[in-house]
This record gives C-alpha cells, structure tokens and sequence, in this order.
C-alpha cells in the first residue's frame, strides 16, 4: 500500500489522487498507476469537477489508477495477483479487476460509498468472489503516513 500512495502522489488530480499496485503470489509487484489524463492529453483536458456540461469536466477523460497499473503491468498474465488501491475502485476499475483475474482487493480509503459507481463495484466483486479488504497499517510507528493523499481526518470518517 506504500507503493499505491506514493504513486498517488504523481497525480495532477487537484481533488483526488488515487494510486494502484498490483503485486503477484510471490509478492512481486507487477504494475503500478496512479490517476492521470491519457498521455498526450495532459493540458488538453479540464481537472474541474463540475462545469455547465460533463464534457468540460475531468471525468469522461481521466485513465483510472487501476486502469494505469493494469496497462502498466511488467507481466503478461496477472491471474492471481492482487491489488493494492488508496481508493475503493470504481465500477469501471471492477471490471477490469475481474477480467484480468486479479482475485484480492486490498483498499485504503471507502470515499464515496454511496455513489452508483461504487455500489455497482462492490456487486460486481461479490458476484465473482473477489475478496475486498480494507487495509490496516500494521502500527502506528509505520513510516508511511497513509493517509497523507486523503488530506486529515479521513481515516476517522471510514
Ligand atoms: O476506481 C477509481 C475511481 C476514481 N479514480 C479517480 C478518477 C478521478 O481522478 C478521482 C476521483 O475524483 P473526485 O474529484 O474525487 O470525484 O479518482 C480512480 O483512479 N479509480
């Protein structure tokens, strides 16, 4: 999960900075992403979060983080890997869990359990058995402040 916030801290997303690793059986990491434009798209495209029309807003043009450590990915087959994200994948970022096989979720940060996107996630992985854990940090002298890309207090809200 240190991987997946350092990562996070590549984002140019101003709001929300997301991260994603995927590590192997043998515990090797496999793939790493984090939030971004698509490349060649970085000052084309908008990061604000509401505009008079979706189109001029960040979402219809961001590559997900999970999205980037799938694409990234030093192997050719992730099957039984598991990954490791700052944020609780989005429905979009499930199936793409799903189909490359990747049987373990591992999440820092629940943020918008209400929204359609994450609901429609958390279906998804339960219907295909995908374990989803939220992360523990082992203890409070870790090294990593974890929490750092969600700003304060987030860990007390979730
Ligand atoms: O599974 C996911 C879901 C979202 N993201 C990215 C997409 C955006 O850059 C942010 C969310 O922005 P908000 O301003 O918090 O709505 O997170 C992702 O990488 N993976």
């Amino acid at each position: 999960m240190a991987v997946a916030v350092l990562a996070a801290k590549q984002s140019r997303d101003p709001h929300t900075q997301v991260g994603a690793c995927i590590v192997s059986s043998e515990n090797r990491i496999v793939g790493i992403g984090y939030n971004k434009m698509p490349n060649d798209c970085t000052k084309a495209f908008p990061w604000d979060k509401e505009a008079a029309s979706r189109l001029d807003t960040k979402y219809p043009y961001i590559s997900h983080a999970e999205l980037n450590a799938f694409v990234n990915k030093t192997v050719v087959d992730v099957r039984g890997c598991r990954i490791y994200v700052t944020l609780f994948p989005c429905n979009e970022c499930a199936k793409i869990i799903i189909q490359s096989g990747i049987h373990e979720v591992i999440y820092l940060l629940d943020k918008y359990p209400d929204k359609d996107e994450t609901r429609a996630a958390k279906r998804l992985f339960e219907n295909t058995g995908i374990h989803c854990r939220k992360f523990k940090p082992k203890n409070e002298k870790d090294p990593v402040d974890f929490y750092s890309v969600f700003g304060a207090n987030q860990e007390q809200s979730n």
